[in-house]
C-alpha cells in the first residue's frame, strides 16, 4: 500500500487525473499535512506543458471528501493554530484555482465542508447521481464555519441567499438539488463520471462565475441595498432560532458580508480569524463531541462481542400513533417487511394512512419517486389475527400501557411466532423485567422505547432486563440502527433514562408554575436556555394525562422526589389533556399556525395568580439542575453505561441543548462543586428533592470530571 494520499496520472488526451485516497481510512478527510504533497503535484502539472486539463477525484468508491479532519481541528491548542489551518486551506485552494488549465471535480459520495470548498476552487463540478452523493457545508453543526474559502466562493457561485441557507443550516444537498442550486454543472451515472469530467477538463478555463438567479431573487441580490435586506433578515432569523447560544451563524453572515463589501482578501482574512476563534469555543467542542460520540456508537453492538441475528421480517402490534410510526420507519428506512396487527380494521387503516403520509411527503419534496413510495408501501401488510407471522424475527409491541395486556401479547407471540422471535416492548414506563415475567423465553424479551413522533426523533432506548440475552440486545440495536435511529442501551428501571431525567425537570417547572410563575415566562426561559420547546408546551404536547399516569409509577419505584404537585389533578378534573383534546395550558382553537396564546383560565383552575418574580436564568436553572442531578443518579445506578450515552440520550431524546454537549459535559463545564453548591442552596429553600446525588458530592470533593 502506498503511503501517499494523492496520485497523478496523465492520459493520452492530455487530461491529468489527481486521485485522493487517504491510506488506511474508510473516508477521505483533509489534513494540513497534505499541503506539501498537493503542492508537489500542482508543481508537476505546471511544469508539464502536455497537460490540458485536470480532473480531481477520489480513489475511495462512494466517498469524495468528508471535509477537514475533525480530530485535527479538535487537537488545536490555540486560536492561532486553527487560524493557520484555515489560512493554509485557503492558500492551497487558491493555488489549485490559479492553474492555467481547467480543473474539474468528479464527485461521488459525500462532498462536505472542506471537501466542497476544494471542489468550489475547481472550474467545474460534476457529480454522480448515486444516493450517497451529498454536497454541503455542515461546519455550522460543529459550531464552525467553512474555513477553506467557502464563505467567499459559495455566495459568488450560487448567490447570497442560497449560500446563506446552505451555510446556516448545514444541510446536505443531493445531486439533483445541487444541480438546481447551480453548485454542479452536471449529475451523471457513476459509470461515466470520470469520462464526463474529462470532457469538461478539455473545455477550457471557466471565464466568469455568476449565480444563476432569476426574477426577484436576482433583483434583490444585484444591489447593495437588496443584499443588506438579505443579511439583516438572516441575522434576525438566526437570533430567533439560536437564542444567541451559538456563535457560528452570525460569524458566517459577517464573513459573507465582509467579502462582498470589502473584497475577497478582506473576506478570506475575516473567515480565517472567525474560524480560529470558533474552533476554540466550548460550543464547538461540545458539538464536535457529539460527532465523535455518534461515530463511535455506530460501531458498537450494544452487548460486547455478541453478534446480531439476521433480520428479514418484522411485526408491529398496535396500529396507533407509535405503532404506525414504527411500521413506517421499518418499511421506509430499514426496508424490511412489516406486518401490523391490531384488534380492529380502523387501527390498521390509520397505521397505513400514517405511513403513506410519510412517504408521500417525500415524494412531494422530490426526495423519492412515486415508484419508490409504492415499493415502500408494499412492504407493509396488516392483519387482525396472528397469521403469516411464524417467521418474524422481531415483534415490536406498541399497545396500551397495561401490564396484563402486555403479558397477553408476550404469550400470544410465543404461541404464534418462532423460537427465535424477539419480543420488543415500546413501553415508556413499565419495567421490562415485569413484562418478561409472562415469558417462557425471557431472554428474548427486551424494551425498545421510541420517542414521538417516531419518524423524527433520532433516539431509541434499548432496555435490557436482567435475563435479556446479549444476542437479543445486539439484534435489537442493529434493528434500531437500520431504522435510522441512534440507540443507547440502558438498564431496566422505572422511566429508564430519558423519561426519568425529564420527569424531574418537568416537575420543577410545575412547581414554579404553582408558585405563580407565568406559563410563557417558563417556556421562554427554557427555550432561551437552549431547549427546542419549553416545559409547559412540552407537557401540552405529550399530554397532561400521560404525565399524570407516569408520575405515580416513578414515585413508587424511585421515591418522593418524583411526586407530581397535587394541584395538577385539578387539570385533569377540568378535562385538560393538552393539545390532543384542544384544552391545556395553551389555546388551540385558532386556525393560525405558530405561537398559541396561553389559556389564562388555567390559572384559575390551579388557584394561582400569575406573577413573574424570578429571572429567566433562575427559572431555567431550577429546572435544569434537577435534570443534571438525576442524570448523575442514573449513571450511579448503572441505568446508563457511560456519561457519553447519557449525553447522547438527553440531546437526541429530549433536545438537551447540543451546544452544551449533554448533561455530563455541562456538569464538567459548571464544575461538580459549583453544581453541588447550587443544589444545596435549593435544598435548604425547597426541600430534599434537590438533595445532590452521592456521586456528584464525591466528585465535588475530589474535584473530578466525567470527561478527561
Ligand atoms: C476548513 C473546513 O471548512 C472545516 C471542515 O471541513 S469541518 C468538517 C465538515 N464535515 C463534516 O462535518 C462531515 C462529518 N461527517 C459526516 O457527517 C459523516 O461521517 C458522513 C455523512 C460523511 C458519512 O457518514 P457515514 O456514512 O454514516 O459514515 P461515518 O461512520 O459517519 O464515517 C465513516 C468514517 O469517516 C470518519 N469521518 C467522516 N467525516 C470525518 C471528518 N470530517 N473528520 C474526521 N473523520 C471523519 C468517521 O469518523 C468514520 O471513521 P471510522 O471509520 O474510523 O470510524
Amino acid at each position: 500500500m502506498s503511503d501517499k494520499t494523492f496520485s497523478l496520472d496523465v492520459g493520452n488526451d492530455g487530461v491529468a487525473i489527481i486521485t485522493m485516497d487517504v491510506p488506511g481510512e474508510s473516508m477521505n478527510t483533509l489534513r494540513d499535512s497534505f499541503a506539501a504533497e498537493v503542492r508537489d503535484l500542482l508543481g508537476e502539472i505546471v511544469q508539464d506543458s502536455s497537460i490540458k486539463g485536470v480532473v480531481f477525484t477520489s480513489g475511495k468508491p462512494g466517498s469524495f471528501i468528508a471535509g477537514a479532519d475533525i480530530a485535527m481541528l479538535a487537537a488545536c491548542k490555540t486560536t492561532d493554530d486553527a487560524y493557520q489551518i484555515s489560512r493554509g486551506a485557503q492558500q492551497l485552494f487558491n493555488e489549485l484555482a490559479a492553474l492555467k488549465v481547467p480543473v474539474v471535480a468528479a464527485i461521488d459520495g459525500p462532498c462536505l465542508g472542506g471537501g466542497l470548498e476544494l471542489a468550489l476552487a475547481c472550474d467545474y463540478r460534476i457529480c454522480s447521481d448515486s444516493a450517497k452523493t451529498v454536497l454541503g457545508v455542515p461546519e455550522v453543526q460543529l459550531g464552525l464555519l467553512p474555513g477553506g474559502g467557502g464563505t467567499q466562493r459559495l455566495p459568488r457561485l450560487v448567490g447570497v441567499a442560497r449560500s446563506l441557507d446552505m451555510m446556516l443550516s448545514g444541510r446536505q444537498l443531493r445531486a439533483k438539488q445541487a444541480k438546481k442550486f447551480g453548485l454542479v454543472e452536471e449529475t451523471v451515472p457513476l459509470s461515466v463520471l470520470v469520462d464526463v469530467a474529462r470532457e469538461y477538463a478539455l473545455k477550457g478555463k471557466r471565464k466568469a462565475v455568476k449565480p444563476n438567479l432569476k426574477g426577484a431573487e436576482k433583483l434583490l441580490e444585484s444591489t447593495a441595498f437588496g443584499r443588506k435586506v438579505i443579511f439583516d433578515q438572516a441575522g434576525k432569523k438566526v437570533l430567533a432560532k439560536t437564542q444567541g447560544n451559538y456563535p457560528a451563524p452570525l460569524k458566517i453572515i459577517d464573513c459573507v458580508r465582509t467579502g462582498l463589501e470589502k473584497g475577497l482578501d478582506a473576506g478570506y482574512e475575516v473567515e480565517a480569524r472567525h474560524f480560529g476563534e470558533l474552533v476554540m469555543t466550548p460550543e464547538s467542542e461540545a458539538l464536535r463531541s457529539i460527532f465523535f460520540a455518534t461515530t463511535e456508537m455506530k460501531k458498537e453492538s450494544g452487548a460486547g462481542d455478541a453478534k446480531p441475528l439476521p433480520l428479514n421480517k418484522v411485526m408491529v402490534l398496535g396500529g396507533g400513533l407509535m405503532g404506525g410510526g414504527i411500521a413506517s420507519v421499518t418499511a421506509l428506512k430499514a426496508k424490511l417487511p412489516a406486518r401490523i396487527k391490531d384488534i380492529a380494521e380502523p387501527g390498521l387503516q390509520n397505521a397505513l394512512a400514517y405511513s403513506y403520509k410519510q412517504v408521500d411527503k417525500r415524494v412531494k419534496k422530490r426526495q423519492m419517486t412515486p415508484a419508490q413510495r409504492d415499493k415502500a408501501m408494499s412492504l407493509l401488510s396488516t392483519t387482525t389475527r396472528y397469521d403469516g407471522i411464524k417467521d418474524v424475527d422481531i415483534v415490536v409491541e406498541a399497545v396500551f400501557e397495561d401490564l396484563n395486556l402486555k403479558h397477553q401479547m408476550v404469550k400470544d407471540v410465543e404461541a404464534n411466532c418462532g423460537e427465535h422471535t424477539i419480543f420488543a416492548s415500546n413501553t415508556s414506563s413499565l419495567p421490562i423485567g415485569q413484562i418478561a415475567e409472562a415469558a417462557s423465553r425471557p431472554d428474548k424479551v427486551i424494551g425498545l422505547h421510541y420517542f414521538s413522533p417516531v419518524e423524527k426523533m433520532p433516539l431509541v432506548e434499548v432496555i435490557a432486563h436482567k435475563g435479556t440475552s446479549a444476542e437479543t440486545i445486539a439484534t435489537t440495536v442493529a434493528f434500531a440502527r437500520k431504522q435510522g435511529k441512534t440507540p443507547i442501551v440502558v438498564q431496566d428501571g422505572a422511566g429508564f433514562y430519558v423519561n426519568r431525567i425529564l420527569a424531574l425537570y418537568m416537575n420543577e417547572a410545575a412547581n414554579l408554575l404553582l408558585d405563580g410563575e407565568p406559563v410563557e415566562a417558563l417556556d421562554k426561559a427554557l427555550v432561551k436556555f437552549g431547549f427546542p420547546v419549553g416545559p409547559v408546551t412540552l407537557l401540552d404536547e405529550v399530554g397532561i394525562d400521560v404525565g399524570a399516569k407516569i408520575s405515580p409509577i416513578l414515585e413508587s419505584e424511585l421515591g418522593s422526589r418524583f411526586a407530581a404537585p397535587a394541584a395538577f389533578a385539578k387539570l385533569l378534573a377540568d378535562d385538560r389533556k393538552g393539545r390532543k383534546n384542544g384544552k391545556g395550558f395553551y389555546q388551540y382553537g385558532g386556525k393560525a399556525k405558530g405561537k398559541k396564546p396561553v389559556d389564562e383560565s388555567v390559572y384559575q383552575v390551579l388557584g394561582i395568580q400569575p406573577q413573574g418574580r424570578l429571572s429567566q436564568s433562575e427559572l431555567a436553572e431550577r429546572c435544569v439542575v434537577q435534570m443534571l442531578n438525576e442524570a448523575v443518579r442514573c449513571l450511579e445506578e448503572g441505568i446508563i453505561a457511560s456519561p457519553r450515552d447519557g449525553d447522547i440520550g438527553a440531546i437526541f431524546g429530549i433536545g438537551f441543548p447540543p451546544f452544551l454537549g449533554g448533561p455530563f459535559r455541562y456538569i464538567d463545564r459548571l464544575g461538580a462543586k459549583s453544581l453541588v453548591e447550587r443544589l444545596r442552596s435549593y435544598q435548604e429553600r425547597f426541600g430534599d428533592r434537590f438533595a445532590p446525588a452521592d456521586k456528584l458530592v464525591a466528585m465535588a470533593e475530589q474535584d473530578e470530571r466525567f470527561y478527561p
